[in-house]
């Protein structure tokens, strides 16, 4: 194999940057070229750990790195040719190294976590924020302001500061950072993330409804009327701390409805579809805690404006995301699973005739943990410093 077409396979994968670094000689053991990229992906990872992290492009500050979306950022960082993780905060684990608190990250080179309050920013370029909410609006305004942030907690995604209040049930103490946040739902508001300083990240269930509603709503495909909506999720979306409800016992075996009524992610899901329509829609939201680790589904039921046909949302479908990387519509009939999606940052989604006249039924699926959380965060992050938006995210669905 040529050294231009190794160069090439690397850079396709995601390891290099074209022209950042010259690889002058490989080796053709006669192998196919699988192999070779297999090759790349390994000496690209050498290459990694052996230069100093600090060494890279960008220095990423990692806010609640003991946290499930907190080592999925480190899990996607790790194949990152431009960002480099050089502080890393926790709470109860401040003291800790991240291979102790989770195993599966021991082989990357990280720095030791510290709590919050003894973090030096001074290092850092831009700052995953996975901290809960509420807490997470006091530590962001104490930061230094040439920080970039992309923010994955619900603090800064609804933009009327008392809807926030009614629905977290708690003050709103940054209502001013507030203003100057962009809403990251990337294929939606992409043109806006490029310029933010402030990326408040989509919630997860949120992403998995919107995708696939606001292309339909902008395009008066359907009626802002009885929109309703079934979710489902993973129990890592309720994240790691130890609750009663989460316990094996307790989810193994069985699904259960909660919030209903009163999630608050209904606030985010409204505020959404209501901008695309430019009047507001109240929807019938219930999400479900399902007996699996990652994963969402959302079923929507929707009625069809008139005269519209099931095919006219298949092909606004179609035609919103054709070019986009990461959101595919399947093809007519092809039912989405969360099987299909898992650990990668796709969204998939289709769209089916109900037996009602007049009435779709619409299916999206994401992995929680990386559309719904670090996948898009990560993709934000890279729309803000100007990388390739797919950048560390070239992983395909893990099946089985
Ligand atoms: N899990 C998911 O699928 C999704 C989560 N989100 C949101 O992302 C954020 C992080 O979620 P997730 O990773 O699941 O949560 P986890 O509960 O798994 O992790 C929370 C992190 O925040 C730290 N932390 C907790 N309290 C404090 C505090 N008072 N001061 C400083 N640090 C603190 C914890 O440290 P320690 O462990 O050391 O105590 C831990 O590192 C949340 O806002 C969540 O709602 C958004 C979309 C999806
Ligand atoms: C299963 C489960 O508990 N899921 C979480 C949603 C996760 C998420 O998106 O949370 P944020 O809005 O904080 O980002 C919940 O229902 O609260």
């Amino acid at each position: 194999m040529s050294t231009a077409t190794f160069n090439s396979i690397c850079f396709n994968q995601g390891y290099l940057r074209k022209g950042a670094v010259k690889i002058s000689k490989v080796k053709n053991r006669g192998q196919r070229v699988k192999f070779y990229v297999g090759e790349a992906s390994v000496l690209s990872t050498k290459c990694m750990q052996s230069s100093e992290k600090n060494k890279k492009e960008v220095r990423i500050g990692l806010l609640g790195a003991s946290g499930y979306t907190g080592a999925e950022i480190v899990r996607l960082l790790a194949n990152h040719p431009y960002f480099g993780i050089t502080l890393m905060t926790a709470d109860r684990k401040a003291g800790q190294s991240m291979g102790s608190v989770f195993p599966h990250l021991i082989t990357q080179d990280l720095p030791t976590m510290v709590s919050v309050k003894d973090a030096d920013f001074s290092s850092v370029d831009a700052v995953f924020c996975c901290l809960p909410h509420g807490t997470t609006q006091e530590i962001i305004k104490g930061l230094p302001c040439h920080l970039k942030i992309v923010d994955l907690s619900a603090d800064f995604r609804v933009r009327d500061i008392a809807e926030y209040e009614e629905w977290y049930g708690q003050p709103h103490s940054a209502s001013e950072l507030q203003k100057e946040a962009v809403y990251g739902l990337t294929e939606i508001s992409r043109e806006d993330v490029k310029n933010a300083r402030l990326v408040a990240n989509p919630g997860c269930y949120p992403t998995s409804i919107q995708l696939p509603l606001v292309p339909l709503i902008k395009a008066k495909l359907i009626e802002h009327r009885n929109i309703i909506i079934d979710s489902k999720s993973g129990v890592s979306g309720a994240g790691r701390g130890a609750k009663e409800a989460n316990l094996y016992s307790e989810i193994a075996e069985g699904i259960y409805s909660y919030g209903v009524t009163k999630h608050r992610h209904v606030p985010e899901i409204e505020q959404g579809l209501s901008d695309a329509a430019q009047s507001k829609i109240n929807v019938s939201f219930t999400p479900h805690l399902m007996p699996m680790i990652r994963g969402m589904q959302s079923t929507i039921y929707v009625e069809l404006s008139q005269g519209v046909t099931i095919e006219d949302l298949y092909q606004q479908l179609r035609k919103s995301y054709e070019d986009e990387e990461f959101v595919k519509l399947l093809d007519k009939g092809v039912v989405p699973r969360t099987h299909n999606v898992r650990g990668s940052n796709y969204c998939f989604m289709n769209v089916f005739p109900d037996r009602i006249p007049g009435r779709a039924i619409i299916i999206s699926v994401i992995d929680n943990l990386v559309k719904g959380a670090s996948g898009q965060a990560l993709q934000n992050l890279n729309i803000m410093l100007g990388y390739p938006e797919n950048t560390g995210l070239l992983y395909q669905p893990l099946f089985p």
